[in-house]
């Protein structure tokens, strides 16, 4: 029984979910397979992917080890999806990641580590499961997971380059794959409350996090994964080139509003005289 959606909604589709093994991939494997969907979870390391296996109850979930930016791992774990299941509806690519550092320290190394993962390594995942299964079965689903805010994340430049080249193919690709009713999308999310988010990054970069959105508050894996089922779903066959923000308005503004600054001496938003008219 899903929480949000009706029961067999996805009955019969077959849904890659890369990085699957956690966070916000790991629960959109769990939503997914809830509704219906085979799943079939994409990582460099097996123990978390049986992991998420472990908690589907249905057993409709699989874990497949492929590191998404060596293009042999990809065709040979496309291909046996493929092999297994006859077709592919719906790809998620969710893997991804990077490491927070000022942009004047950034390697050459680094910078190219993580294009290759963010933007190579969805493009060859794309690349894959659209030519083998989609085009010749007649169509499908992309989702991608970017990132916000759109105005740029400092400290994370490669990331922040290689998300809205994400964005970019999702839309282009929609235009071009919509001979072959391929529907492309991608879902920015602001700040999830993962455990890698939690853990990975300097204390005073997560404490701070959640006055930097509007709403103060993080978001949840299962808020991203909720919008990625209703792209699944029927509701979604004509949603396609779209970038779908779920940030608590963090894109629009950073911190809550209106800032101290802004406060009137009655501790309310400062708001203006009405002058009478004429002056
Ligand atoms: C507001 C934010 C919201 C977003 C939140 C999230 O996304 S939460 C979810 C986030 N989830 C994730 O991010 C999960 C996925 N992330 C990852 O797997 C890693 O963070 C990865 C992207 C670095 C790839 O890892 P890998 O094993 O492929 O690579 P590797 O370790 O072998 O490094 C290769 C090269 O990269 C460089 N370099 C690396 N680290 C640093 C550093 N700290 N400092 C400086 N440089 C660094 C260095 O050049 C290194 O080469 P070297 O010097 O060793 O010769
Ligand atoms: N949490 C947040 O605040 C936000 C996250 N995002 C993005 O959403 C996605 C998921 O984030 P979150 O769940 O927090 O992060 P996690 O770090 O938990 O998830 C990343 C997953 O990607 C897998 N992965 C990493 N590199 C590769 C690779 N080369 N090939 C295959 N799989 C790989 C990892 O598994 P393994 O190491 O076993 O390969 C891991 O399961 C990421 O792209 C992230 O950058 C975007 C905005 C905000």
């Amino acid at each position: 029984m899903n929480e949000i959606f009706r029961d067999g909604l996805l009955d019969g589709q077959v849904a890659i979910v890369t990085g699957g093994g956690s966070g916000i991939g790991r629960v959109t494997a769990i939503e997914l397979a809830s509704l219906g969907a085979h799943v079939v979870v994409f990582g460099r390391r097996e123990e978390p992917l049986t992991e998420t296996c472990a908690l589907v109850p249905s057993g409709r979930c699989e874990a497949v080890v492929c590191d998404i930016r060596e293009e042999d791992e990809v065709d040979a774990a496309v291909d046996g999806v493929l092999a297994r299941h006859g077709r592919i509806d719906l790809l998620v690519n969710n893997a991804g990641g990077q490491f927070l550092t000022p942009a004047e320290l950034i390697t050459p190394k680094g910078f190219r580590t993580v294009i290759r993962l963010n933007l190579e390594g969805t493009w060859l995942m794309t690349h894959a499961v659209a030519t083998k299964a989609m085009i010749p079965g007649g169509g499908g689903k992309v989702v991608s997971i970017t990132m916000t805010p759109h105005t740029g994340l400092p400290g994370m430049t490669h990331s922040s380059a290689s998300r809205a080249g994400i964005e970019s193919l999702m839309k282009t690709l929609s235009i071009e794959w919509a001979r072959f009713d391929i529907r492309l999308n991608a879902i920015a999310p602001g700040i999830v409350g993962t455990d890698t988010f939690l853990t990975k990054y300097p204390s005073q970069f997560v404490e701070g996090a959640a006055e930097t959105v509007p709403l103060q508050r993080l978001g949840t894996p299962e808020q991203i994964a909720w919008m990625v089922c209703q792209l699944a779903s029927p509701a979604g066959d004509y949603t396609t080139g779209s970038v779908i923000t779920i940030d608590g308005a963090r894109d629009n503004h950073i911190g809550a509003w209106p800032p101290e600054r802004e406060l009137g001496p009655d501790g309310k938003p400062a708001q203006e005289v009405r002058r009478p008219r004429g002056r």
